[in-house]
């Protein structure tokens, strides 16, 4: 850890030990807006930090400050709504070694365990009982240089994989990624327009022009809720 950095001076501040921490910007519970286990009530656990810096990002509010926890804690927090689905997001979640533990305790807890993640980071230990939901990230992002292809290898039939679209040379990089790497033999690809930029109904006309074995999502927190904090 580089000295002077946030962390540092957490870790020779606090009296309890560090080992089990993770820096963390809201739990808040919600009804599942993504992916396979949308419309589920679920609880939200979103890391701080992220390395990326994808233009259209809708959470840079994650990006810096959070809180430190211990990982018990967050556990009694999640626990207190009552819900079976719980989704650890960011931010970027892995870029915090330690959300490793937090996935595996949250597993052995019993819970239906997703976790969002940009697909720029190595996906191989992450606990297989976890529903990985991987973005590989299309050229509008600004980001798709960080792709690390290698994640294909680690997705199980149990994980998705998402990509979001700006454009129409978005979505024709995306088509041809999904041909080329044939991600959907491997598991669920999802499509999703970038909200407020591509045409929801002009992407869903594209996938059915080109008979795509893709399905389409619509970030169902933002029609309910319009991007309020929290949902
Ligand atoms: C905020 S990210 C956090 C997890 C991780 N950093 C990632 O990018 O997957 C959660 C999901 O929201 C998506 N997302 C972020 N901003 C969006 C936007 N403006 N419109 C549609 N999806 C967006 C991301 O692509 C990602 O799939
Ligand atoms: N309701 C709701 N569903 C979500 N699914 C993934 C989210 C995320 O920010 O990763 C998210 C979110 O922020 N809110
Ligand atoms: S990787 Fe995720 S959190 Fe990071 S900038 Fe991109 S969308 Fe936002
Ligand atoms: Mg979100």
């Amino acid at each position: 850890m580089a000295i002077g950095s946030q962390a540092s001076v957490e870790e020779t501040t606090s009296a309890s030990s560090t080992a089990e921490r993770l820096r963390i910007t809201e739990i808040f519970h919600s009804i599942q807006g993504e992916a396979d286990a949308i419309g589920w009530r679920t609880v939200f656990v979103r890391l701080t930090g992220c390395p990326l810096r994808c233009v259209w990002c809708d959470t840079e509010y994650s990006f810096y400050g959070g809180n430190w926890r211990d990982i018990d804690d967050i556990l009694a927090e999640v626990a207190v709504h009552g819900a079976k689905h719980v989704c650890v997001t960011g931010g970027e979640p892995l870029a915090q070694k330690r959300c490793l533990i937090l996935l595996h305790k949250l597993c052995d807890a019993g819970y239906e365990v997703s976790l969002e993640t940009s697909g720029a980071i190595d996906v191989s230990s992450v606990d297989a009982r976890v529903r990985k939901v991987m973005d590989l990230k299309a050229p509008d992002s600004g980001e798709s240089q960080r792709n690390l292809w290698s994640n294909l290898g680690h997705l199980l039939p149990h994980d998705q994989v998402k990509i979001v679209i700006a454009s129409r040379a978005d979505y024709e990089w995306a088509r041809d990624v999904v041909a080329e790497h044939a991600i959907d033999k491997r598991c669920m690809v999802l499509f999703s327009p970038v909200h407020g930029a591509v045409e929801p109904r002009a992407l869903a006309e594209w996938i059915i022009e080109d008979k795509l074995p893709v399905r389409f999502q619509l970030q169902l927190h933002k029609l309910l809720w319009n991007d309020a904090p929290g949902h």
